[in-house]
């Protein structure tokens, strides 16, 4: 990768002009979008909220990605469309994380998207979220976490008592390439809905705010809408995940490859109907169809990689914890057995010895 000084210094100008501009109010007819991690799915709706007309910043871990977005822009490809999307880099911010906090004194956003892995949700919470003034936060309209598996949002919660935490379901498919490229594999749907329903300094007149996030996503080419049942969301996506998931992991598969025999087959609706009797011990809402559901998402992202197989190709720990983790852990609080899921968490950890 090279990296031009015109480059370099272009960024830190649009920084400062950045810095001033919205201290004197100047920019206010765009959404300022800041985006937590510049992981493949960062990337997508970050390079496609910018294109559309969005105020984006990613904020990144690394400084080479940093540097990346910054002087040679991000590039979306997707396999409907063969011209690459180029978001140039007058138009997104890259930024690295450890500034955040530091930049949101003089330029905060509007909308906190959170797209990191579920194992650094604790840490980003803690370490940087709940250490935000108060006063800052006032015009932020809230925290919308897109993270697979559940647990996340309770810790959230309570690390965040006057937040508005939202939890976004999305089965947008994003591979990413590089630290400035991302290609779109597969077109999904977003849903997005508010968890906590406090009333908090935080942003008043909600719906509105929410509406017009749900605009701005359609705008950008996602299908997008609000519910208010986002929890059934949350629950649907977690059973899809832990019957998909571990086992294209197991088995290095992609997704579709699952009906490719009896055997898998079965296997996934040992999953399903374990999960399901899990569910129904606590109460949780699940769609009469929710079996058809999977056998659909298995077809209709047959050639995709699973972001669980995903890791485990890249060595990196699963997210298998929050996912099959979750089932066992609500099993155990009623007292019932999930051993076909207990046996994915431990088959999933045998993998690597990075997994915790
Ligand atoms: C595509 C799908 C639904 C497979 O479970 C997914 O969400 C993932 O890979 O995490």
């Amino acid at each position: 990768m090279t990296l031009s000084v015109r480059g370099i210094l272009h960024f830190f100008a649009n920084v400062i002009i950045d810095e001033m501009r919205t201290d004197h109010g100047m920019e206010m007819d765009k959404l300022r979008i800041d985006i937590i991690g510049g992981g493949s799915l960062g990337l997508l709706y970050g390079g496609k909220l910018a294109f559309a007309g969005n105020k984006v910043r990613i904020w990144c871990r690394s400084t080479e990605q940093v540097l990346s977005l910054s002087t040679e822009g991000l590039h979306v490809t997707s396999k409907e469309n063969s011209k690459t999307s180029e978001v140039s880099p007058s138009i997104i911010e890259a930024d690295i994380l450890d500034n955040f906090t530091k930049r949101w004194e003089y330029n905060p956003a509007e909308w906190i998207f959170l797209m990191t892995k579920q194992k650094d949700v604790a840490e980003i919470g803690s370490q940087l979220l709940a250490k935000m003034d108060d006063n800052v936060l006032k015009g932020t309209k809230g925290l919308v976490c897109f993270q697979n598996g559940t647990g996340h949002i309770q810790l959230l919660d309570s690390l965040l008592p006057k937040w508005h935490i939202y939890s976004a379901i999305t089965t947008e498919g994003a591979k990413r390439l590089s630290y400035n490229e991302v290609f779109h594999a597969g077109r999904g749907v977003t849903t997005i809905g508010e968890i906590t329903h406090r009333e908090s300094q935080m942003g008043n007149n909600s719906r509105k705010s929410e509406n017009c996030l749900v605009h701005e996503f359609e705008k950008a080419g996602f299908v997008s809408d609000l519910s208010n049942e986002i929890v059934n969301h949350i629950y649907r996506k977690l059973l899809i995940n832990a019957c998909i998931n571990p086992l294209t992991a197991l088995w290095r598969i992609p997704n579709g490859e699952l009906m490719a025999t009896q055997a898998r087959v079965d296997m996934m609706r040992n999953l399903f109907l374990e999960g399901t009797k899990v569910y129904d011990a606590c109460g949780i809402y699940w769609d009469h169809n929710l079996w058809d559901q999977i056998v659909s998402i298995c077809l209709s992202t047959s050639a995709n990689t699973s972001s669980m197989l995903k890791d485990v190709l890249e060595g990196i720990p699963t997210e298998v914890n929050w996912i099959n983790g979750s089932i066992v852990t609500m099993a155990e609080e009623k007292g019932i057995v999930a051993n076909y899921h207990k046996s994915m968490i431990e088959l999933i950890k045998g993998i690597s010895t990075k997994e915790e």
